[in-house]
């Protein structure tokens, strides 16, 4: 059945009456502030110590480095790095063919439509905490084929095997896109690495998470919006995965939670840097060491924006609890062991179907 869409007119000065599906309105406490704070930022890391050639920096260069890492982990969950390795072309590339892809006719961008049992593709009604968010977006898995469990439910045992789609007539989307995942997918294995020796583990402690991962590339593209004030183009929420890392262009929007305060900060955009925090399994693996941070984005009247988050995410199968190493008698662990694979599934059912329900949270898992 098609539902017949009930629109309401807002009143926007120098648009006057504006006809706008009232799915997109944000509660009053959600709307993004118009005079937003712009003060300190979040921390700018350089990695070039990880990207000298001849290995010229000492122990201490890599010492210093961990230590920001973990500074920035505790402090904000949310850094910028600069030096970070990944070349600008490959980055530039995938930038072009996603402004190209957003730019085909509607109908073609629907051909390669998400749906329930695909959660690869284009889509352009996601709900962020059952409002919708003003954006389009298109999503990849980086390893493709991907396995996944066959459903959210708690006791299934099959497996789905699901696959990119590719639009026919912009064969450079993926061809930019599988060159980009490559350098990418290394940045986000050296953060890995960092993490770990930041959390006084070693090196190599979380890798072996990752050996199937499932991380997927999602490209944003958020319209001018006429009612930038009352709806926001992704709404309030934390990353599910381990890590993401962002390129965002030089528009802004994207606004960081605090943690000093509350304060929604916007995260200014800096030429060629990746912002990088930490999501929903890094802090369980922390056992709250590490907290992944709320964060929103913007839309603005006037200029379109584009963005692309890597969510670097481990094996279906990871069962996700705190590490044994970081626990002891005086620091239980706060969260029994949760399934990846089928929180992944409870997520994408909910960001793709206004549920009645509250999405799944790391919080459901906590003990007490
Ligand atoms: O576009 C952005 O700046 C951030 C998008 C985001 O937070 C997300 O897709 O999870
Ligand atoms: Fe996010």
């Amino acid at each position: 059945m098609v539902q017949a869409r009930s629109y309401q007119f807002y009143h926007i000065p120098a648009m006057g009456e504006v006809a706008v599906d009232p799915a997109f309105i944000q509660e009053v406490e959600h709307r993004p502030q118009t005079n937003i704070t712009e003060a300190e930022g979040i921390p700018l890391i350089d990695l070039s110590v990880l990207n000298s050639p001849n290995s010229s920096f000492s122990d201490d260069h890599l010492a210093n480095l961990v230590s920001e890492i973990a500074d920035a982990c505790q402090k904000w969950g949310f850094f910028q790095v600069i030096n970070h390795g990944v070349p600008s072309e490959y980055r530039e590339k995938a930038e072009l063919a996603s402004r190209k892809f957003f730019d085909l006719p509607k109908e073609q961008k629907l051909k390669v439509r998400r749906d329930e049992v695909n959660p690869f593709g284009y889509y352009d009604t996601e709900l962020t905490k059952n409002v919708r968010d003003w954006k389009e977006v298109f999503d990849i898995s980086v390893e493709d084929p991907t396995v996944v469990p066959a459903s959210h439910e708690p006791d299934e045992k099959e497996l789905r095997v699901l696959t990119n789609q590719w639009p026919q007539n912009l064969p450079e989307l993926r061809e930019a896109f599988e060159l980009y995942a490559e350098q990418i997918l290394k940045l986000a294995f050296k953060l890995l690495e960092l993490i770990a020796l930041s959390l006084g583990l070693p090196k190599s402690r979380l890798n072996g998470f990752f050996k199937d991962h499932t991380s997927r590339i999602r490209q944003n593209h958020y319209p001018p919006c006429p009612i930038a004030d009352l709806a926001l183009g992704v709404g309030r929420h934390k990353d599910g995965g381990a890590l993401t890392l962002l390129a965002q262009d030089d528009v802004g929007g994207l606004q960081v939670k605090r943690k000093t305060d509350g304060e929604w900060i916007l995260v200014k955009p800096t030429p060629d840097a990746y912002i990088i925090n930490v999501g929903d399994i890094v802090q369980v693996w922390s056992n709250d060491k590490y907290e992944s941070v709320e964060h929103r984005v913007m839309v603005n009247s006037e200029k379109e924006r584009f963005s692309i988050p890597f969510f670097f995410n481990p094996a279906h199968y990871t069962w996700v609890e705190p590490l044994e190493e970081l626990i002891n008698e005086r620091n239980p662990a706060k969260y029994k062991a949760y399934n990846w694979g089928q929180f992944f599934l409870s997520r994408r059912r909910s960001n793709f179907k206004k549920l009645d329900v509250e999405n799944l949270q790391i919080y459901h898992f906590r003990i007490n």
